[in-house]
C-alpha cells in the first residue's frame, strides 16, 4: 500500500496534478457547478438502479477471456464487482475533490499493473456510458433539456476520470521504463565485466564504468563519438568484429593485449554479440581482463612444465601409485633403475617388481601409511629388474591428496647398488685379506667360535693350525717384496688346496696362516692334515727367476684339550708354531702345556730384553767346527743366550726378532763380540790352542757404515788380532743392499777378517753378487742338511752349493749335522767342515775349553761328543 501511494504521489508529481491543473481539466471539459448540480440529481435517482447497472456491466465483461481470467473466482468477482458499484456511485455523487482524484489514480495505477490495457477501460466507459443513457431518458423523457444537460454531464465527469486514468496508465508505463532503465543501468554499470555498445559506424556508443577503469579512460572521453578501433587497437578484435557483422553470429574468447601506461600490459577476453536497437545494428562487447588468470596459467604451465622436466630429469626415481600400490606416473630414472619401460611399469603395481624377500615389511609399512598411522617411510629395499637380478634401492614413500581428493602416494627410489656393492666389498675387505683374498683374523675368530660351539654340541674335535713359512723374510729381502707376495699368494693357494671345504684357511699377516679343522674325530685327523701341507708347501716354485722350495712350520691345539676359546687356541697353537721353529722348522708340533705362550708375552719380552744387558743375563755357548777330513775343531760358532734372573732359558729364535725389531741386536750384538773376544783371549791365556770364533751379525749391525770401525776399535780393545774372528751374516742379510755389502764385507776383508755367509741356500743370492763378495766361507744352512740322505733335491741342492763354493775358492762349512750318514754324504761330497749335534750341541765355555785341552797334539783331533 505504501507502494501504491508512492506511485500515486510520483504520477502526481510528473504530471503536474495540482490544484491549478485540476482546474484546468475541469474548465476545459466545462464541468462547473451546473453539471455538478445536475449529476447529485440523477444520483439520487440512480439508486435504484445500482445493482442492476452493475450487473449489466459485468455480463458484458465476462463475455472476453482476457477479462475472464482477472476474475478467476467468485469470491474475485463479488469484490470487484462491489468496488464497481461503488465506482458507479461516486461518479455521480458530485465530489470530485482531492480524494476523488487520488483514488482514480490508484486503480489507474493498479490496472496498469495488472496489465489491463487502456482498451478495456474505454470500452467500461463506453458501457457505462451507453448503460445509463436509456436509464436517464427513462427518467427524465418528460424533461428532455434536462435529460441532455445531465447525460452531458455525466459525459464530463467520465472523460475526467478517463483522462485521470490514462495519464496514470501512461505516467505508470513511463515509471516503470525509467526503473527498468535504471536497473538495467546499475546491473550494467555493477557488472563485474567491461561493456562496449558500438554502433553500425563502428563509433563507441556507450560503455560502463567497468570497462572505463579497465581502459582507463575519462568519463569525458566519450563526450564525442570515438571509434572502437581507436581505442582498442587490435587486428584480431577488427577480425572478429568484422566477422560477427558479417555472420550475424556471436563470437566468443577473443583476446586483446592492450599496454597501459598505469597498468603496464592487460589482456582482455571479449564477448562479441550482435544486437538491434529500433533501426539500429549495435555491437555489445562484453570484455573481462583476464591478465591474472593468463598469468596465472602460463605460471602454471611454466610451473607444471618445470615440474615435468625435474620429474623426468631427477637423479632419483619417482613414482606416483594408488591405494593398490598401481604405478600411475614414472620418471625415467625409475625406468633405468628397474630396467622397465614406462609403459611396462604402468601396467604394473610396485609389489609386482619388489624383490620377494621384501613384500612383507613393504605391506605392513604402506598400509600404515594408508591408514594415516604414519605420514611416510624409508627403507632400504630390493627391486627385481627386469633382467631378473635385485637391485638394492633407497625407498621414501609418503602420502598425498590429488586435485580430487583421492589418496596417492609418491615415491623417491635412490639407487644404492653401488653403495651396497661397496658395502659388501668392506665387509669383505674388512673380513678377508687382501693379498690372498682368504679370511683374516676377524672372520677366522668368528668361524672359530662358529666350530667351537659345534664342536661342543657334537662332542667333536677342533684343531688349529698356526702355521709360519720358514726363513720367508729372506725371499722378502733378497727377491723384493713382489716376490715376497707372490710366494705368499702361491701359499695360501696351496694350503687351501690341502684342506676339505669346511675347514677355514686364513692369513694371519705376514707370513702367517692360520687353519681351523672343525668336526674332527681325532687328534690324528690333524697330524695327517699338517703333513699334506707341509708337503704341498715344500713343492718347487720360481719366483723372480729363482727356484725356491717354501717349508712352513706348524703349530696345532685342539679343542677341547687344549683351550675351550678361539684365543686361547690360537695362542697355543702359536706357542706350538715356535717349538716347531726352534725344534728345526718344516715340521709341526702339537702343544704341550709346558710350552708357555711363545716363552713370554713379547711387551714382556721386549721390557726384559731392555733391562737383560744391565742385568748381565746373556751369555754364550759355543759350538764346534770340525774339520771333516781331519776331524779336528777348527773353530767354535758362539750363540747367544738369554737366562733371566729366575726364569727359565729364553731361546735366541724368541727374543732374536725381538731384539731386531728393537733395535736392541745392536748393542746386544757388541755384547756378543766383545765377550767371544774376551773368551778368545782367555782361552789363549789358558794356552788352549788357537781357533777362530764364529759370531753372528745381525742385519741392523751390518748395516752400520762404521762397523768395520767399530769391529777394529773393540778387537784393539780386548787385545786381539782380526783372525781371532769369523762373522757370519746371513745370505738373505747381504742381499737386502748388495752394493753397500760388498763395500762393508771389503773393509772388513781388508782388515784380515774371516768372512762367512750363514745360513746358505736360502736368501738366493745372485752369483754375480756372490763373485763380488770377498768372503771366505759358505755355511750350508741345516734345513737342507736335515733330509740329505732321503730326499733327493736336499742332496742336490747342498751338492751343489759345495760344488759351487769350491769353484770360488770358498770352504764350505755344513750346519745341523745330526748324524753319521749326513756327515759320510758331506764326506763324500768334498764338504770342508760341519758344525751339529752329532759332534756337540751349543756348550757353555768351560766345556769348549775340555774339548780344546783333549786335543791329541799330533794330529788336533777330538771324538764325538
Ligand atoms: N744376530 C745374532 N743371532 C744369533 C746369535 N746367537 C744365536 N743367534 C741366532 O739365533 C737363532 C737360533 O740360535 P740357536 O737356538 O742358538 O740355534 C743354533 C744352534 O743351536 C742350532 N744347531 C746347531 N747344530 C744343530 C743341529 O745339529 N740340530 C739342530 N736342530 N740345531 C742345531 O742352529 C742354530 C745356529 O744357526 P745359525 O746361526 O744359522 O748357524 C739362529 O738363527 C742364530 O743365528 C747372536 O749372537 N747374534
Amino acid at each position: 500500500m505504501k507502494d501504491l501511494n508512492q506511485a500515486v504521489d510520483l504520477i502526481t508529481r510528473d504530471i503536474g496534478l495540482d490544484q491549478h491543473e485540476i482546474d484546468q481539466r475541469k474548465a476545459f471539459l466545462e464541468l462547473g457547478e451546473t453539471d455538478i448540480d445536475l449529476l447529485q440529481r440523477i444520483h439520487k435517482l440512480l439508486q435504484d438502479d445500482k445493482e442492476g447497472f452493475s450487473d449489466a456491466f459485468y455480463q458484458h465483461l465476462v463475455e472476453f477471456p482476457e477479462m475472464r481470467t482477472l476474475l478467476p473466482d467468485a469470491e474475485t468477482m463479488a469484490r470487484l464487482r462491489a468496488a464497481q458499484s461503488a465506482y458507479f456511485d461516486r461518479l455521480t455523487a458530485g465530489d470530485y475533490g482531492q480524494d476523488y482524484i487520488r483514488n482514480r489514480l490508484k486503480v489507474g495505477v493498479v490496472h496498469q499493473r495488472i496489465g489491463l490495457e487502456p482498451k478495456w477501460y474505454i470500452g467500461a466507459y463506453r458501457k457505462y456510458l451507453s448503460e445509463l443513457l436509456p436509464i436517464l431518458w427513462r427518467m427524465l423523457a418528460d424533461q428532455p433539456e434536462t435529460f441532455l444537460a445531465a447525460y452531458d454531464a455525466a459525459l464530463k465527469v467520465v472523460s475526467f476520470d478517463m483522462g485521470l486514468a490514462l495519464d496514470t496508465y501512461a505516467q505508470a508505463a513511463q515509471q516503470e521504463v525509467v526503473q527498468h532503465r535504471n536497473y538495467l543501468q546499475q546491473v550494467i554499470s555493477g557488472m563485474p565485466a567491461g561493456l562496449i555498445v558500438v554502433n553500425d559506424t563502428g563509433d563507441i556508443r556507450s560503455m560502463n564504468d567497468m570497462m572505463r577503469k579497465m581502459l582507463d579512460i575519462s568519463e569525458e572521453y566519450l563526450n564525442h563519438p570515438r571509434p572502437l578501433n581507436e581505442l582498442i587497437e587490435s587486428a584480431t578484435l577488427a577480425e572478429s568484429v568484422a566477422q560477427v557483422r558479417a555472420t550475424g553470429k556471436p563470437c566468443d574468447r577473443v583476446i586483446v593485449t592492450l599496454k597501459r601506461e598505469c597498468a603496464g600490459t592487460r589482456h582482455f577476453e571479449l564477448s562479441i554479440r550482435p544486437t538491434v536497437l529500433g533501426r539500429e545494428n549495435l555491437l555489445l562487447l562484453i570484455a573481462q581482463d583476464v591478465t591474472f588468470q593468463l598469468e596465472a596459467t602460463r605460471k602454471l604451465q611454466e610451473s607444471e612444465e618445470q615440474f615435468r622436466l625435474t620429474f623426468n630429469q631427477a637423479a632419483v626415481g619417482i613414482a606416483h601409485a594408488n591405494t593398490d600400490g598401481e604405478f600411475i606416473r614414472i620418471n625415467r630414472k625409475l625406468c633405468e633403475i628397474t630396467g622397465y619401460t614406462e609403459a611396462e611399469l604402468l601396467h604394473r603395481d610396485f609389489w609386482s617388481i619388489t624383490h620377494p624377500d621384501d613384500v612383507a615389511r613393504d605391506t605392513t609399512l604402506f598400509n600404515r601409511l594408508a591408514k594415516g598411522e604414519i605420514s611416510e617411510y624409508s627403507r632400504e629395499k630390493r627391486y627385481i629388474h627386469k633382467q631378473g637380478h635385485a637391485v638394492w634401492a633407497n625407498v621414501t614413500v609418503s602420502s598425498m591428496r590429488d586435485a580430487l581428493g583421492r589418496q596417492r602416494f609418491i615415491g623417491l627410489v635412490e639407487d644404492i647398488s653401488r653403495r651396497k656393492e661397496a658395502e659388501e666389498e668392506l665387509r669383505r675387505l674388512v673380513n678377508h685379506d687382501a693379498l690372498t683374498g682368504l679370511p683374516n683374523r676377524l672372520l677366522l675368530e668368528d668361524r672359530l667360535g662358529q666350530a667351537i660351539a659345534h664342536a661342543h654340541r657334537a662332542g667333536k674335535l677342533v684343531a688349529v693350525m698356526f702355521i709360519d713359512l720358514d726363513r720367508f723374510k729372506n725371499i722378502n729381502d733378497s727377491l723384493g717384496h713382489d716376490a715376497g707376495d707372490e710366494v705368499i699368494v702361491e701359499i695360501a693357494s696351496r694350503i687351501a688346496n690341502s684342506l676339505r671345504e669346511a675347514d677355514t684357511v686364513a692369513r694371519q699377516g705376514g707370513d702367517e696362516f692360520v687353519v681351523v679343522l672343525p668336526d674332527m674325530a681325532q687328534e690324528e685327523d690333524a697330524a695327517i692334515v699338517a703333513q699334506k701341507i707341509l708337503q704341498s708347501l715344500f713343492q718347487p716354485m720360481v719366483v723372480s727367476g729363482q727356484e725356491l722350495f717354501p717349508t712352513g712350520s706348524i703349530g696345532i691345539s685342539l679343542y677341547p684339550r687344549d683351550g675351550q676359546d678361539a684365543q686361547t687356541l690360537l695362542k697355543h697353537a702359536d706357542a706350538a708354531m715356535y717349538r716347531a721353529k726352534a725344534e728345526g722348522r718344516n715340521d709341526y708340533q702339537f702343544y704341550a702345556g709346558s710350552m708357555g705362550t711363545n716363552a713370554m708375552d713379547s711387551l714382556k719380552l721386549e721390557g726384559a730384553l731392555r733391562r737383560a744387558l744391565e742385568r748381565n743375563e746373556f751369555l754364550l755357548h759355543y759350538q764346534p767346527q770340525v774339520d771333516i777330513r781331519s776331524g779336528a775343531v777348527v773353530g767354535v760358532e758362539a750363540l747367544l743366550r738369554w737366562q733371566p734372573q729366575g726364569k727359565e732359558m729364553v731361546s735366541p729364535a724368541d727374543f732374536i726378532p725381538i731384539a731386531e725389531e728393537t733395535g736392541l741386536i745392536v748393542p746386544i750384538g757388541e755384547w756378543v763380540l766383545a765377550t767371544a773376544c774376551a773368551q778368545h783371549k782367555a782361552w789363549r791365556d789358558a794356552g788352549l790352542p788357537p781357533i777362530r770364533i764364529g759370531v753372528n751379525l745381525s742385519a741392523r749391525q751390518f748395516q752400520r757404515q762404521d762397523l768395520a770401525k767399530r769391529v777394529a776399535r773393540l778387537l784393539e780393545e780386548m787385545d786381539c788380532t782380526p783372525d781371532c774372528l769369523a762373522l757370519e751374516i746371513t745370505e738373505s742379510d747381504v742381499m737386502q743392499n748388495p752394493e753397500a755389502a760388498v763395500e762393508i764385507l771389503r773393509q772388513l776383508h781388508a782388515m784380515g777378517m774371516h768372512l762367512a755367509i750363514d745360513d746358505f741356500g736360502t736368501g738366493y743370492s745372485s752369483l754375480s753378487y756372490l763373485k763380488r763378495f770377498p768372503i771366505d766361507c759358505l755355511k750350508i744352512d741345516r734345513s737342507f742338511v736335515r733330509d740329505i740322505t732321503s730326499d733327493a733335491d736336499d742332496a742336490m741342492i747342498v751338492n751343489s752349493v759345495i760344488a759351487l763354493a769350491h769353484s770360488m775358492k770358498l770352504s764350505v762349512i755344513a750346519e745341523g749335522v745330526e748324524t753319521a750318514q749326513q756327515l759320510d754324504f758331506l764326506s763324500d761330497h768334498g764338504c770342508d767342515q760341519m758344525q751339529g749335534y752329532y759332534f756337540s750341541k751349543p756348550v757353555p765355555a768351560d766345556q769348549i775349553a775340555k774339548l780344546l785341552q783333549a786335543v791329541k797334539p799330533e794330529t788336533g783331533h777330538v771324538a764325538a761328543a
